[in-house]
C-alpha cells in the first residue's frame, strides 16, 4: 500500500470512529431535548433569513433527530419573500445532489429522506441560491463539516464560488461580501468541536446555528 493510499485509509477510518460517537450522540437525545431544540434552531435561522433579506434558499428536510425538525421547510417557505424559492435536495444515485422547489409536497425516497417533487434543476442549482442551510453531525471552529460520510455536501459545496476570508472582527452575516451563498451548518448543542479530521476534498461552511448559541461565524 502506498504511502498516500495509508494516509486515506487512516483519515477514512478515523472519520467513520468520530462519525459512529456523533450519530450515537444524536439518537441519545430525549424528544423533548430535539423538539426544543427544532423551536430555537428554526426561530434563530428564520431571524437569520430576515437579517440577510435572503430571497432564494436552499435547505433540507430533517429526519430522525436531525437539528431543525421536520417542518423546518415549511416554516422557511413561510418566511420567504414574495417571488422567494426554497429548494430541496434530491439525493442521486451516485450521492450527488439534484435540486427542486419546495411546492408543498414532499415524497419518501431512500434512506428515510423525504424529497420534493417540482421539476429538476440540476446539480448547480444552489450557486443561484442566497443563502444554503446544510445538514452535518458536527463542525469545527476553523468550519471544516462532518457530514454523514457520502461525499453530497462536499460536492455541493465546491461548486460554490470560494468564499472571501471574513475579516475576524465581522459583525455578522450582513457583512456577508461573497458572491457565492451564505453556507450554515445546523447543529444541536454539543456538536461544535474544536477540530474535526478534514480530508484535501472537505469543504467547510461559513457559519452555524445551534439552539442556545445561535448563529455563530467561521473564518472561512
Ligand atoms: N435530512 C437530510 N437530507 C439529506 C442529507 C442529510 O444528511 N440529511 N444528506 C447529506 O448528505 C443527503 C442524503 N444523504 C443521506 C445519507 C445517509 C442517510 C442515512 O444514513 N439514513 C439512515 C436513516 C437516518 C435516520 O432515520 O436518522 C439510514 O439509511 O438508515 C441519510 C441521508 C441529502 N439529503
Ligand atoms: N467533489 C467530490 N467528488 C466526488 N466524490 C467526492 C467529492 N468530495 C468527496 N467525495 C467522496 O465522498 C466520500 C465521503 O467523504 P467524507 O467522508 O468527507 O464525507 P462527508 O463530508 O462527511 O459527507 P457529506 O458531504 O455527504 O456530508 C469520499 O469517499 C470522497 O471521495
Amino acid at each position: 500500500m502506498s504511502d498516500l493510499t495509508a494516509d486515506g485509509e487512516k483519515s477514512r477510518q478515523i472519520k467513520n470512529a468520530l462519525r459512529t460517537r456523533l450519530l450515537t450522540f444524536r439518537r441519545s437525545l430525549p424528544d423533548s431535548v430535539t423538539l426544543a431544540a427544532a423551536t430555537k434552531i428554526q426561530d434563530q435561522t428564520l431571524a437569520l433569513v430576515r437579517r440577510t433579506g435572503a430571497r432564494d434558499i436552499a435547505a433540507y428536510v430533517p429526519i430522525g433527530s436531525e437539528p431543525g425538525g421536520p417542518d423546518l421547510p415549511n416554516r422557511l417557505a413561510e418566511a420567504l419573500p414574495p417571488g422567494g424559492r426554497l429548494l430541496l435536495p434530491i439525493l442521486l444515485p451516485d450521492n450527488d445532489l439534484d435540486w427542486a422547489v419546495f411546492t408543498g409536497t414532499l415524497v419518501q425516497a431512500s434512506r428515510g429522506l423525504l424529497e420534493p417533487t417540482g421539476p429538476r434543476l440540476g446539480v448547480t442549482a444552489i450557486r443561484t441560491v442566497d443563502l444554503l442551510l446544510v445538514p452535518a453531525l458536527a463542525v469545527a471552529d476553523d468550519g471544516t463539516r462532518m457530514g454523514r460520510g457520502g461525499g453530497s455536501y462536499d460536492r455541493a459545496l465546491s461548486r460554490l464560488p470560494s468564499p472571501r476570508p471574513s475579516a475576524p472582527s465581522s459583525p455578522g452575516p450582513s457583512a456577508h461580501s461573497s458572491p457565492g451563498p451564505l453556507t450554515v451548518a445546523l447543529l444541536h448543542d454539543g456538536e461544535t468541536l474544536s477540530s474535526v479530521p478534514a480530508d484535501p476534498h472537505d469543504r467547510a461552511v461559513q457559519a452555524v446555528v445551534t439552539p442556545t448559541e445561535g448563529f455563530s461565524r467561521r473564518p472561512v
